[in-house]
């Protein structure tokens, strides 16, 4: 096992050499920083088990720095170090969730006996967390779930198509489960056994995308201080997830294209061609034919990744599927959490319903998350106020169609909006929704039919 990494924090240059002297006495390995931002810098590109902060710094106080750690690593261990201890501040610190309070002179076997002993709990607690997540996936719980109509549609067309290598697009808004659909297409291919390879395209800052998918050779570029293996020979034989497709980089887009025209291609920085047998699944929630049109997006490689194009519907476009998917994230929760909420109160099931869910699964899982935690009159006051007020109603249509066809659609999910809504309220009770809605009952059927609304979903 490597040693253990602790990251000390301090403004001050010479309490720095002394920790990590001490530290590395008694067996650790430190990384240190002069500033909260720094530390929080430090988060992002290396995994501590512990962090020790002085309370006092000029960008932050250690307790703000310490609050916004736990934003990024909940169950990270803090103990924070302080030159005058005060009662009030020492259980200020302790109550946000520090497991030790120091003042100086710090003397480091006591620092360091805090340390083991909490790296010890970190390192059980992210075994767990492994644990827990393979046991999840082995119960089903990274599977896409639906039956609405929509949804049902989506998950034959993965059966169809997740043997093939054919490249996939994947369309559809944020949190619709577009990551998940890769995967699934991944479990499902014979390509399983090898690592599912992802990246987020527009995560990456732009000038290292190349050097992220293709790798480089040592001496590339200034800071390539070694070979590095990019994503593609990572995925070689298995599935690469290009995620925010629409934001690649314009001179990556071009060697993209010329990967997948000839699955070859070369490190950065390097001359050898190296070939990869790669499936390449992409997604975007952009509409790629409008940053084609806007030259933004080579039309050539639009077409090489739009082979076969997959649609995930938006959440509020099949509310049927709103009370299956909280059932099971809170079956998913209750076994993360070790406890058990109730079902939904039907008010709550209702306005979940007509929830127009601009964060679509993703939302709704959060939601979920939060009632295993919190119950549910803790959550419900979520699902009502602002949250249903669209911003404009062309953010709902599709701008890219031609006027009457985006007009027809917006209609189309107005009314079934407005009649899930009616239905949900009246439980299905046709006559008494027509009623409402001032339309008589044999048009409303029709209509229902069209939108391909049932009556039983709602009683
Ligand atoms: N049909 C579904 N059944 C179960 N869980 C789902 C479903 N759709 C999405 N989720 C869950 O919702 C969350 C968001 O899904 P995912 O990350 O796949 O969305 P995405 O479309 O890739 O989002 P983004 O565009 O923001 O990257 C994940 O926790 C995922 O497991």
């Amino acid at each position: 096992m490597s040693a253990d990494l602790v990251l000390v924090v301090d403004d001050d240059p010479s309490t720095r050499k002394v920790a990590r002297a001490n530290l590395s006495l008694e067996g650790f390995e430190v990384l240190t920083a002069g500033s909260a931002a720094e530390a929080l810098q430090r988060l992002g590109d290396s995994d501590p088990l512990a962090l020790v902060t002085d309370l006092k710094m000029p960008d932050r106080d250690g307790i703000a720095l310490m609050d916004e750690v736990h934003a990024l690593r909940p169950s990270l261990p803090v103990v924070l170090v302080t030159g005058h201890a005060t009662v009030e501040t020492a259980v200020a610190a302790m109550k946000r969730g520090a497991i030790h309070y120091l003042t100086k002179p710090v003397r480091y076997e006591e620092l360091a006996l805090v340390l083991r002993h909490a790296v010890t709990g970190e390192r059980s607690r992210r075994e767990l967390t492994r644990l827990r997540g393979e046991l999840e996936r082995e119960a089903g719980f990274d599977e896409l779930v639906g039956t609405s109509p929509e949804m049902r549609d989506v998950l034959a067309l993965v059966e169809q198509v997740a043997g093939a290598d054919a490249t996939v697009l994947l369309r559809g808004e944020t949190g619709t489960g577009k990551e998940l659909l890769a995967r699934a297409l991944h479990r499902r291919s014979p390509r399983r056994e090898r690592p599912f390879v992802a990246v987020n395209c527009s995560a990456v800052p732009a000038g290292l995308v190349e050097s992220e998918l293709f790798g480089h050779e040592k001496g590339a570029f200034t800071g390539a201080v070694a070979r590095r293996v990019g994503r593609f020979e990572q995925a070689d034989g298995s599935t690469l997830f290009l995620d925010e497709i629409g934001e690649l980089d314009p001179a990556v887009q071009a060697k993209l294209l010329r990967v997948l025209q000839e699955r070859e291609f070369t490190r950065v920085g390097g001359t050898a061609a190296l070939q990869v047998d790669v499936r390449i699944v992409a997604a975007t929630h952009q509409p790629l034919e409008a940053r084609v049109r806007e030259g933004l997006f080579r039309e050539d490689l639009y077409y090489r990744l739009n082979v076969i194009p997959i649609r995930l519907p938006a959440l509020r476009e099949r509310p049927g599927d709103v009370p299956l998917l909280m059932e099971h994230f809170l079956g998913e929760f209750a076994r993360r959490y070790g406890r058990v909420v109730g079902p939904p109160p039907p008010e709550v099931l209702a306005a979940a319903r007509e929830h127009l869910w601009p964060g679509n699964v993703r939302e709704l899982r959060n939601l979920c998350e939060r009632a295993a935690v919190l119950g549910w009159p803790a959550v419900a006051p979520l699902l009502t106020g602002d949250a249903r007020a669209p911003a404009s109603l062309a953010a709902f249509a599709d701008l890219d169609a031609p006027l009457l066809e985006a007009r027809a659609a917006l209609v189309e999910r107005f009314e079934r909006e407005y009649l899930v809504r009616l239905l949900t309220q009246h439980r299905g009770k046709v006559g008494e929704v027509a009623r409402a809605a001032g339309i008589a009952e044999r048009n409303l059927y029709e209509k229902m039919k069209a939108l391909g609304l049932n009556r039983e979903d709602y009683r």
